[in-house]
């Protein structure tokens, strides 16, 4: 087809949300992929779970690995208070510029720090460039197979300390089997499984919480 997949998204919130209304660019991708076409955002359910523990935290700085279109970029951000922000990292450079507009729409690119390039070169970096001491909350959501390695990567790099809270879409499907073995044995974190549904579906999936203890 001519258009992308993201570029659909975006006409639908072009469409039917209005500018500088998050709830209303949630509600029109939600919309149109439940009756139009299936993407993988988060989703409404397990949108609603990311929402809970988003206040729960009520994070400064937030890491989210994988924006795809935005769509849980807007949800996390239109919860933070003024001075919070979250750093999203997305890698493939379309879909980069397609999340871009669609957190223009929503109102809250100064909430929003969008960083176009792989997970596993920029959390080296978000110390100095960003001047991050640690993140409160960490969403990950980009390929399932990184989620381990970019985790032990936050570790060596300082960047999640006690307190800091994981939260990891798609353990179940399509699952993280390394990550969720690893965050429910390690004596370092505090886990919970969020038993939900695949987005816009009825097939299993859920949200895994792990609290950071400390050395
Ligand atoms: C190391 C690195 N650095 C930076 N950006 C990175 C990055 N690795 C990937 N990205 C970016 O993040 C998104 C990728 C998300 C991957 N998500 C999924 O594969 C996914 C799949 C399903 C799914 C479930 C059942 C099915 F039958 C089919 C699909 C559901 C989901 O919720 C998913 O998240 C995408 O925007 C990609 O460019
Ligand atoms: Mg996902």
């Amino acid at each position: 087809t001519r258009t992308s997949r993201p570029q659909r998204i975006l006409k639908a919130v072009q469409r039917k949300a209005t500018v500088g209304d998050p709830q209303s660019v949630i509600t029109a991708i939600d919309h149109f992929c439940r009756h139009r076409e299936w993407a993988m955002n988060v989703g409404d359910e397990k949108g609603s779970i990311l929402d809970s523990v988003v206040s729960e935290v009520s994070p400064v700085t937030v890491l989210e690995l994988g924006t795809y279109c935005g769509y849980s970029t807007v949800r996390i951000a239109r919860l933070l208070p003024p001075g919070a922000c979250v750093i999203t990292l997305e890698f493939n450079p379309d879909y980069a510029a397609i999340a871009r507009q669609v957190i223009k729409w929503s109102g809250l690119e100064d909430k929003v720090q969008l960083v176009e390039g792989a997970s596993g070169d920029w959390i080296p970096w978000m110390k100095e460039h960003f001047g991050v001491q640690a993140f409160d909350l960490v969403f990950l959501d980009h390929w399932k197979e990184r989620y381990l390695p970019d985790t032990k990567l936050l570790e060596e790099c300082g960047l999640i300390q006690k307190g800091t809270v994981l939260l990891a879409d798609n353990v179940i499907c399509p699952g993280t089997p390394d990550y969720l073995e690893y965050v429910r044995n390690s004596p370092r974190y505090n886990s919970h499984y969020y038993r939900s549904h695949l987005e816009y579906t009825k097939a299993e999936d859920g949200l895994e919480k792990s609290v950071f203890l400390g050395y």
